[in-house]
């Protein structure tokens, strides 16, 4: 009996224990479960957040295709020949007449890839009496020849004698162009006669004419933003003549003279000739300017010198001329530094009246945006002529859609680089034109040691990867090569532009210049930090924003997965370049230095190239091309 109360005291202690138990691992179910929701919960708040996230970026890359598309990249116009009055003076004339057709803008001008046909770019789009129309006062002359027996050729409101024409003919040499980097003569691709620039002088002047003034306003907007004004310098090149049958371009970009050099222009001269339209491409549409006699625009009794200028990585051609010779002076434009809002009110472009700036605005607005801080890489819509030594390049040699995107960012407060992203190495076989492109992490040159290199600093692998948010695709996707001897689909054509491959054509023999694809860095601080003042460079705000606590962020904690941020921190440390591993000057896109660079190729007054000389697989120097 004795043992009864002992027995019951040992169940009750087993009992208990088993409750303990029980209620322990109940309790560890629980906190399992609670730990499960909890997880959960965190999983939908960041998977909400990835939603709101991912709208937002999706948007600001549609607001950017949108953009791209939009932007002008060629605009052209015509020119009469109206002798004066007596007693009429020449600026009071001038002051009333201007005429030009602003590219993409004008839905009359431009055609979609999709619906791409031949029409009248030089037809202005509105007749409107306030717009003032340019013209000739004098016949343009050309001369040639030796100094002793120089020839004079006329182009007036009549036309061109065909005695004169024939003379001019027979002076030119057939024009070659660059392939791959070197100078071919091939009738196949190019058709065409050419006088170099010092082989004539000419009394035509496109400052005098007013279509510099006009190409500036289109290409090289001034924007309300921009803390510098730019210009543009045009540079006679050749003299170029296209004569039926069979006069052709097919499609190339023009080989940049010096990293400043923005775009092409071309100055048709009033002689009779069938076909020979001239075709710009960019982000899948193109621009047709016919200034054969055929065009609808062609008051047939009034000769007209016709003009054109695009962005010059556009690709463009030149169709065949059926009759007659089509011919024209060719000039390279330059950007250059702007004299200033001589009245203090230019004309200038409201960056915050872009859709673009609104996407970003509403982006940058919203605490779930990249609420860490990132930096957005924007593939950029046009290519850059860089040299090797700068990677960088400045912004002020920015084109029309690009311009854009770097001034409504900078509106917003927001740093901003441009990077040159590779070099492009062409070659040419019997297949067509192949390209190598380093492409070891896209978009980025890998040096020796597997790191990146940014705006001349070296980031791991990883660390760009953890870091960069790409907003839109790297426009160059497959080649389609187009055999010699075949013809283009009009399509495959359209499109070629898109790619690096087409750059293989281009109108002269590769310089120690060329054309890079380029990536604009966009900065996105940390929610809390937005609004603040923006560090010296994008790479410095990164580090520092990488460095510091960011423990008010709570449950984003581990917004971007479980890679701990000490990681980017000590890995930045560990890869970014000391400060003596590169140049400062060749990197910086400091706005003062950018300045002095464009106001010292401005007083060069030429467009030499910069560089010249290096060792590069193009090979170097101008062998003649248009
Ligand atoms: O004549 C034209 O319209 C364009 C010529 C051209 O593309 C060039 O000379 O590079
Ligand atoms: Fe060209």
């Amino acid at each position: 009996m004795e043992d009864q109360p002992l027995q019951d005291d040992k169940a009750a202690r087993a009992q208990a224990r088993a409750e303990r138990a029980a209620a322990k691992a109940q309790a560890k179910a629980d906190r399992a479960d609670e730990r499960a929701k909890y997880f959960e919960e965190k999983k939908n708040v960041r998977s909400l957040a990835e939603i709101v996230e991912n709208r937002l970026l999706r948007d600001l890359g549609s607001s950017l295709e949108t953009h791209a598309r939009s932007a002008t990249f060629a605009c052209g116009g015509s020119l009469s020949f109206k002798k004066l009055k007596d007693g009429q003076d020449e600026e009071a004339h001038e002051a009333h007449t201007v005429t030009a057709t602003p590219g993409e803008n004008e839905a009359t001008a431009a055609k979609t890839a999709e619906s791409s046909t031949k029409s009248d770019a030089q037809q202005p789009a509105k007749k409107n009496s306030n717009t003032p129309r340019a013209n000739l006062t004098k016949d343009i002359q050309i001369c040639f020849g030796e100094s002793s027996k120089c020839i004079t050729v006329t182009f007036s409101r009549h036309g061109v004698s065909a005695e004169d024409l024939q003379q001019l003919v027979l002076a030119c040499q057939p024009a070659p162009f660059g392939r791959g980097g070197e100078e071919v003569l091939d009738e196949g691709y190019r058709k065409a006669g050419k006088l170099d620039a010092d082989a004539f002088t000419t009394s035509f002047c496109p400052y005098q004419a007013g279509i510099v003034d006009v190409i500036a306003q289109l290409l090289v907007p001034q924007t309300a933003q921009g803390k510098h004004t730019r210009s543009i310098k045009a540079e006679l090149y050749k003299l170029n003549v296209y004569s039926a049958p069979a006069g052709k371009f097919k499609a190339h970009v023009d080989t940049p003279r010096s990293k400043n050099q923005i775009g092409s222009l071309v100055v048709s001269l009033p002689a009779l000739h069938k076909g020979g339209e001239l075709a710009v491409r960019n982000a899948g549409k193109e621009m047709i300017f016919d200034w054969s006699s055929s065009a609808k625009s062609q008051t047939a009794a009034k000769a007209k010198v016709k003009w054109a200028a695009f962005y010059s990585d556009c690709e463009h051609e030149v169709y065949e001329v059926t009759s007659g010779h089509r011919i024209t002076l060719t000039y390279n434009v330059y950007v250059t530094r702007g004299i200033g809002h001589l009245a203090g009110a230019a004309a200038a472009l409201d960056s915050q009246q872009l859709p673009l700036y609104q996407s970003l605005k509403d982006a940058v607005d919203n605490p779930g945006f990249l609420r860490r801080g990132r930096v957005l890489a924007v593939w950029l819509t046009h290519s850059y002529a860089h040299t090797n030594k700068h990677q960088n390049f400045l912004p002020s040699s920015l084109k029309g859609a690009d311009m854009s995107v770097y001034n409504t960012a900078r509106a917003l407060g927001l740093k901003c680089e441009v990077v040159a992203t590779m070099s492009h190495d062409f070659d040419y076989d019997e297949d067509g034109p192949s390209q190598f492109v380093d492409r070891t992490f896209p978009g980025f040159k890998q040096d020796g040691s597997g790191s990146a290199v940014i705006g001349g600093k070296k980031f791991g692998y990883k660390d760009i990867n953890g870091l960069v948010t790409w907003l839109n695709p790297e426009r160059d996707g497959k080649r389609k090569k187009v055999k010699e001897g075949e013809e283009a689909k009009p399509k495959q054509q359209l499109f070629r532009e898109v790619q690096t491959a087409y750059m293989t054509y281009g109108n002269s023999p590769s310089m120690a210049i060329k054309y890079s694809r380029a990536i604009m860095l966009i900065r996105i601080p940390p929610y809390l930090k937005r609004g603040q003042e923006a560090p010296e460079s994008i790479w410095e705000g990164l580090k520092r924003d990488l460095t510091e606590e960011d423990y008010e962020y709570g449950d984003f904690e581990d917004y971007y997965g479980d890679e701990d941020d000490s990681y980017y921190a000590e890995s930045y440390g560990a890869y970014c370049s000391s400060e003596d591993d590169h140049d400062e000057e060749d990197y910086s896109s400091d706005e003062e230095e950018e300045d002095e660079e464009l106001g010292e190729d401005a007083k060069a007054g030429n467009g030499e190239a910069v560089g010249e000389g290096s060792a590069l697989p193009q090979g170097d120097g101008e062998t003649g091309g248009h």
